[in-house]
This record gives structure tokens, sequence and C-alpha cells, in this order.
């Protein structure tokens, strides 16, 4: 297993070995073992997973509040996306700023996002399926939005916004300056 931290360095991308032989391949996606040997220890509780049919469909940006803060371990098992976080840390030092990373079946990468960053996805191909660990269970009440295309924020998204599929749910998210804050960075 690689680790990479990328430019916002809490941030980070997740390379497991893979195996391949005639049979196909095997590979450890997870291991607490090696994350803890890395310095990264986390309680995943929930397992998830979502297929996006069309490619263009974004989905974002979610963050669940404290005390249902989550870190989450993503990875793409068919097709690709853009995967961004953003840090919405009150006293970061990129409070606001985001990274992005593509994240695909074929790369076999994965993307940690710490508590404290908002989430979001473009998908790339179509019938492109998601599966990720998170570290704290769904609260409906305490998970919560910011606007995937607030100019603030200045992400590059790879499709219009015109042809971007969304969910009603995330047309509707606040922008970053009208968020509370959520979020304190130690
Ligand atoms: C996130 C979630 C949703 N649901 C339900 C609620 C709803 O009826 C249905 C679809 O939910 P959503 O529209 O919120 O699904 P989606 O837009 O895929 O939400 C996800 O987006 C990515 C970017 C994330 O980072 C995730 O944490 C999660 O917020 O699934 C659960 O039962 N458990 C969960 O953990």
């Amino acid at each position: 297993m690689e680790i990479e931290a990328l430019a916002i360095p809490d941030v980070k991308i997740i390379r497991p070995r893979k195996f391949g032989d005639h049979r196909g391949f095997f590979s450890e996606t997870y291991s607490r073992r090696a994350f803890q040997a890395a310095g990264l220890d986390f309680d995943f509780v929930q397992d998830n997973h979502s297929l996006s049919a069309e490619p263009g469909t974004i989905r974002g940006l979610h963050f669940q509040t404290e005390p249902f803060g989550q870190v989450k371990l993503v990875r793409v098992v068919r097709g690709a996306i853009l995967d961004v976080a953003v840090d919405i840390r009150r006293g970061s030092p990129t409070y606001g700023r985001h990274v992005s990373a593509r994240i695909s079946a074929a790369d076999w990468n994965q993307i940690l996002i710490p508590i404290g960053f908002a989430h979001g996805l473009c998908t790339l191909e179509p019938d492109t399926e998601v599966l990720y660990k998170v570290s704290n269970f769904y609260s409906p009440e305490h998970d919560k939005g910011l606007l995937w295309n607030d100019p603030d924020l200045g992400i590059d998204w790879p499709v219009a916004a015109a042809e971007a599929r969304l969910s009603d749910k995330d047309k509707l998210h606040p922008r970053l300056a009208d968020l509370p804050d959520w979020f304190h960075h130690a």
C-alpha cells in the first residue's frame, strides 16, 4: 500500500497492492493494520456503494456535522470519478481551498477524506460505481451540504453546469460564505 499526501496534506491518495494472475486479481482494499502502521487510525463502521448511470453526475458537496463527522475512504470499482475535498475547518490555513483527484477502477487508487471536509464527486464514465467506508453512521439530522458550484470555491468540474446531473437536494446547498462554523482546525 502506498500513501501520498495531496496539496492539502490531510487528504491522501492510497494505492493498495493488486496481485494479478491468470484467474484475475486479489487486493486488500483496506487493512486496519497497514493504516495504523502509517499513523492512520480510523474506526470505519459503515460501507456505502453508489451507482451513477450517466457520466457528468455530481454528488456533493456533502459532510456530516459533529458528533457524526465522517472520515471517508473512497474507491471506484467500475468507471472513474473526479473526487473533490473542500477544507471547511475554520482557522485552517487552507480553509475554503480544495484538492481533487481522479479515482478509477483502472488505477485502483483510493482517496482518504478527513473530518472537516466537504466531499463531492463527478462521474467520468457511464455506470460508475463508488464504494466508500465511513467512520460514523449516517445521521440525516447531521447530513449537510455546500453548493457544488459556489464560485468562491473555484472548482474546475469536468462538466458544464447545464449538463451536470444532480439531486434536487444538491442544487440548493448554501455557499461557503453562508456556512456556519461547523468545524474548527485543531
Ligand atoms: C449518505 C446516506 C444516504 N442514505 C439514503 C438517504 C437517501 O434516501 C438516499 C440517497 O442519499 P443521498 O442523496 O444523500 O446520496 P449521495 O448524494 O450519494 O450522498 C453521498 O454523497 C457523497 C459525495 C458523500 O460524500 C457521501 O457521504 C454521501 O453524502 O440514501 C442512507 O440511507 N445512508 C447514508 O449513509
